[in-house]
């Protein structure tokens, strides 16, 4: 356990997708899973960078980003950067054993089949579901369509495991179903809709309200900038890179705002707001209280507009969720601070309060700070956690869309809560290290996974231009330093361990020898 090694073990290639619904999954990785290859990684190529010498470390590995060859060119041919994702999906630090899921750890439960007798009294198709398959439920996971097979491999501490084999199909019905139903989702502030499939399945559309290479204006505040419907599809692939998987998979999609939404719609005040702009682009505004009015129109070209497709959780009525207030919350305000920019001893009283002062809440809470830090994310006020699992469990990553705004310039105050706290789960930082490295680096990896997308491949514009990936190999050496400050003064002044070590209990997994 305690050896370095970066060389990734051989592993078995999953199962064929179609044959095992996510819980098989879980269970058939466990097997697949050697053992006693799980060592942290060796310390990045600049291991031996001097981070006291009170360089500016942020310039210095700006003038290091820029002088990188391939990463920044985008010179890497697709083929390799795709296998070094692949090599990163296979290192053991991705393919950690995990102890069984208990029943108890599912988000959900099937009910057992009901008889056929009762079945037809209950069925009855509304006028407005005319769109919608005939399905047939039943317990047998092979005919779930793919959104209910991810609700039901949401567990107590990701929202669907490594490898899904169900990511394919849920990712293509998410690009290319047909849309039967689009309305407003009420609440938030921007205008945000959802849309229905003929399977029952729903995404939520976010649509597409900036250019790739627009920078966020630098006299706007964080609470007044857009949503980018890149920055959800990015945070999804930028949040399973890191390990986490705690943001529902989100596709970008060319949508036909007229066949797809405005003849479709039974929301009328969605219908009221279209019209055709001097140009022939078909436009609508919808209502909200951010930017729905006519100069904050979003228009297809003519008719064929960007969006972000993100596949909703279940219900509120299956699985209910607890929206928590962020300890480092900003204050929404052009002249206030925030209690965490002022007292210096913030997170000793965080530390001391529940939620954070139990559990994996804190390190949990850190490793969305880390993410929000890479991309730039100051919004994140709220999170969710699923009600059903109370304090022990992981965090929702929603709601990414003011993420990646602004590429040549990084906004230290997002990393204050790991600065002040000193702490992290260990197996994020060793996974924050091999992505340091170049054979697994991050922006690579960014670059492969998002070439995927249906919006990020083909020669079209890439879904993070070349400047934000190369922003997130500046952001992760930051993450990296501020990590290696706290373990130097931790080793000068005493204090909490700053590595929390999450990964104790494979000592008990991986049985010795013999
Ligand atoms: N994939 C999803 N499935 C189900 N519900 C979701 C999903 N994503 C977001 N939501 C819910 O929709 C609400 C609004 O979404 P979101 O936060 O993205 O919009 P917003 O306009 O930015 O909201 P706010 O202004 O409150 O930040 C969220 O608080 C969340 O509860
Ligand atoms: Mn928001």
């Amino acid at each position: 356990l305690a050896s370095l090694s970066v060389n990734r073990a051989p592993c078995d290639p999953p199962p064929p997708p179609e044959t095992l619904s996510p819980r098989d999954e879980a269970r058939t990785r466990r097997r697949h899973t050697p053992a006693g290859i799980i060592g942290p990684v060796g310390p990045p190529a600049e291991a031996a960078r001097g981070d006291s010498s009170g360089v500016d470390a942020n310039a210095e590995a700006k003038g290091r980003a820029r002088t990188a060859p391939a990463s920044i060119s985008g010179a890497e041919p697709l083929e390799s950067a795709l296998s070094k994702l692949e090599a990163l999906f296979d290192h053991p630090l991705y393919n950690m054993p995990s102890p069984p899921v208990p029943e108890e750890d599912w988000l959900l439960k099937v009910r057992p089949k009901i008889k056929a007798a009762e079945l037809s009294s209950q069925i009855w198709v509304s006028a407005s579901q005319e769109g919608y398959e005939d399905v047939q439920w039943n317990s047998s996971s092979s005919s779930h369509p793919p959104w209910l097979r991810f609700h039901l491999g949401v567990s107590r501490w990701q929202l669907y495991p490594h490898r899904d084999p169900n990511m394919e199909a849920l990712t293509q019905q998410l690009a290319t179903s047909r849309i039967v139903s689009a309305v407003q989702k009420s609440g938030g502030t921007q205008l945000k809709l959802v849309m229905s499939f003929p399977n029952y399945g729903q995404a939520m559309f976010k649509p597409m309200k900036q250019e790739r290479d627009d920078e966020t204006n630098y006299n706007l505040y964080y609470f007044s900038d857009f949503e980018r419907h890149n920055a959800e599809i990015a945070a999804f692939h930028l949040d399973r890179i890191l390990g986490y998987r705690r943001v529902p998979p989100v596709v970008g999609r060319l949508v036909d705002v007229v066949k797809e939404i405005k003849d479709i719609t039974t929301d009328r005040k969605l219908a009221q707001t279209f019209f055709t702009s001097p140009v022939g682009s078909v436009c609508f505004y919808g209502q909200c209280s951010y930017y729905c009015s006519t100069e904050h129109a979003v228009c297809g070209r003519p008719r064929a507009l960007e969006a972000s497709l993100a596949v909703m959780l279940p219900d509120l009525s299956l699985a209910t969720r607890r929206s928590w207030r962020s300890p480092w919350r900003r204050s929404y305000s052009r002249s206030k601070l925030a209690k965490w920019e002022t007292q210096s001893d913030y997170c000793s009283s965080v530390k001391k309060t529940s939620p954070y002062n139990k559990g994996t809440r804190l390190v949990d809470f850190i490793d969305m700070v880390i993410l929000d830090f890479l991309m730039s994310n100051m919004d994140r006020h709220h999170y969710e956690t699923f009600e059903k699992f109370g304090n022990n469990t992981f965090m929702l990553h929603l709601d990414n869309g003011r993420g990646f705004g602004r590429h040549s310039k990084d906004e230290p105050s997002i990393l204050a809560p790991l600065e002040q706290c000193c702490r992290i789960r260990h197996s994020t930082w060793l996974r924050l290290r091999l992505l340091s490295l170049p054979q697994y680096r991050l922006s690579d990896a960014m670059r492969a996974s998002l070439s995927r997308d249906p919006l990020g491949g083909g020669g079209a514009a890439p879904l993070l231009s070349e400047r934000h990936l190369a922003a997130l190999d500046r952001r992760l050496e930051t993450v990296l330093e501020a990590v290696s400050r706290c373990q130097r003064r931790q080793s000068e002044d005493g204090g909490d361990e700053v590595i929390f070590d999450d990964t104790a209990y494979l000592k008990d997994m991986v049985a010795p020898a013999g």
